[in-house]
């Protein structure tokens, strides 16, 4: 069975918001002293009962950043940490990487930890480049000759060669993380902890990044830890997942699972309607909605949406009229206001009653994003009768497959077309080159 390198129990991290006073000269010395002179926990701070509580008198404002953690990580596991935005993803990597302190409860770390937390962590900002790439492999333990070894290796894949003797302060933030995750990732670390890097490069850089931390987890047997806001991207390299929420574990396991249940949490959608009574329905004198549906065909019940996903509209309206050439138009807007289409029924003579509509959007047709969908009924294909704006939205989550590109797809739409490369001569150009 393989060892666990890090354990983690009753983890908790306290942030304190702005000291306020505590209206007492001589307690205000006294937290002077204990924390300025003799840096020491402030007497006067107390633990707070939820995520964010307010200062009382005396007391500074507390937040939980972390809250009761409990989990493990075997060698060779690679963890994708998910979570919104202040759930507490760097915190724990900062206390992982030993950067900062638990306010409470237990880490035991095994081997060395390589982390690439922000630009700038590791770095000394007057060193050069080759500097600072000594100068990392020492603070990981490593010989001179064994930084020497890699040294090759790090510049060809940062890409700075031109710039090893400048300062770093000098790089541009792109310079200094390509140089960044170079050193943190082939100094052969044990544990290797990546905070939101592919966030800062380009397409190239980031597949590089990606083939580099999948070659180093699964041909080296390392231990990753790697924060990323994109779930194609933790999906594609990670094998567990640990979603965090204000600060609390919210659930760990393969993942697959975990990204899956903190994507269902956080997709929005207003889905159906339906109305009993016709005097509390949306619509007029000549038509009033019944009910609106959207169907998506998940392939699994508890799956997210996404772009893959085929989505049924079903909906069903009152007509007063007889006799009446009725059609409708299904119009797709982004959340932002673009339309995306505009789909038109066959028209067809109704008599009063209760008309019926269907229409599918196929999947892999649609890009990533928030949608809402608008029904327009018109009569005689030239006159509206009712316009039902808003009906519903929804959100599709991306998925990139084999794709190892994880930036922000272009276009309104996704289509997938019958699209192939084929080699159709052969010739010695490479050779004339
Ligand atoms: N030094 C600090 N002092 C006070 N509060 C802090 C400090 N660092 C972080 N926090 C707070 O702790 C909470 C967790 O922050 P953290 O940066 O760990 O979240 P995160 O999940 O990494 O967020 P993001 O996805 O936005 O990077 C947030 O509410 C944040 O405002």
């Amino acid at each position: 069975m393989a060892e666990v390198v890090i354990q983690v129990e009753q983890l908790s991290k306290v942030y304190r918001l702005g000291t306020i006073g505590t209206g007492y000269l001589i307690q205000d010395l006294q937290r002077w002293w204990t924390t300025t002179v003799r840096k020491q926990q402030d007497p006067f701070f107390q633990l707070p009962g939820t995520h964010v509580s307010a200062g009382k008198s005396g007391q500074s404002q507390a937040l939980w950043a972390l809250q009761d953690l409990n989990f493990e990580v075997k060698r060779g596991e690679v963890w994708g940490i998910i979570g919104n935005n202040g759930a507490g993803k760097s915190t724990l990597l900062k206390i992982i990487s030993r950067i900062i302190r638990p306010s409470h409860g237990i880490i035991r770390g095994k081997g060395k930890v390589s982390s690439l937390l922000e630009v700038g962590t590791g770095f000394h900002p007057e060193l050069s480049g080759r500097e600072n790439i000594f100068l990392s492999g020492y603070i990981l333990g490593m010989s001179k000759r064994e930084v020497q070894a890699k040294f090759d290796e790090i510049v060809a894949f940062s890409g700075v060669e031109h710039f090893l003797d400048t300062p770093v302060k000098r790089y541009s933030s792109g310079m200094y993380v390509r140089l960044a995750f170079a050193v943190a990732a082939h100094l052969e670390p044990d544990i290797l902890i990546i905070d939101e890097v592919l966030a800062v490069g380009d397409a190239e850089f980031q597949k590089k990044c990606l083939g580099k931390m999948r070659e180093v987890a699964h041909n080296q047997g390392r231990t990753i830890l790697f924060v990323s806001h994109s779930m194609a991207a933790i999906t594609s390299l990670c094998d567990h997942g640990l979603w965090l929420q204000q600060g609390q574990l919210k659930a760990q396991g393969t993942v697959g699972q975990v990204v899956n249940q903190y994507l269902v949490s956080t997709q929005q959608s207003n889905a159906k309607q339906s109305w009993n009574d016709p005097a509390q329905a949306p619509g007029n004198e000549h038509i009033r909605f019944k009910q609106v549906e959207l169907i998506p065909q998940l392939v699994q019940p508890d799956a997210p949406l996404d772009i893959r996903t085929p989505l049924t509209v079903k909906f069903q309206f009152w007509n007063f009229t007889s006799d009446t050439v009725i059609s409708t138009s299904m119009v797709l807007f982004s959340a932002g206001g673009e339309c995306i289409f505009d789909v038109p029924s066959t028209a067809t003579r109704f008599q009063a009653g209760i008309v019926s509509g269907e229409c599918t959007i196929p999947g892999n047709f649609l890009n990533d994003g928030a949608y809402y969908i608008s029904l327009y009924v018109i009569k005689d294909t030239t006159t509206s009768l009712f316009d039902y704006e808003h009906c519903l939205t929804f959100e599709l989550e991306d998925y990139r497959g084999e794709i190892q590109w994880f930036g922000k797809w272009w276009g309104a739409v996704r289509p997938v077309f019958p699209f192939r490369l084929t080699q159709t001569e052969f010739s010695q150009l490479e050779a004339r080159l």
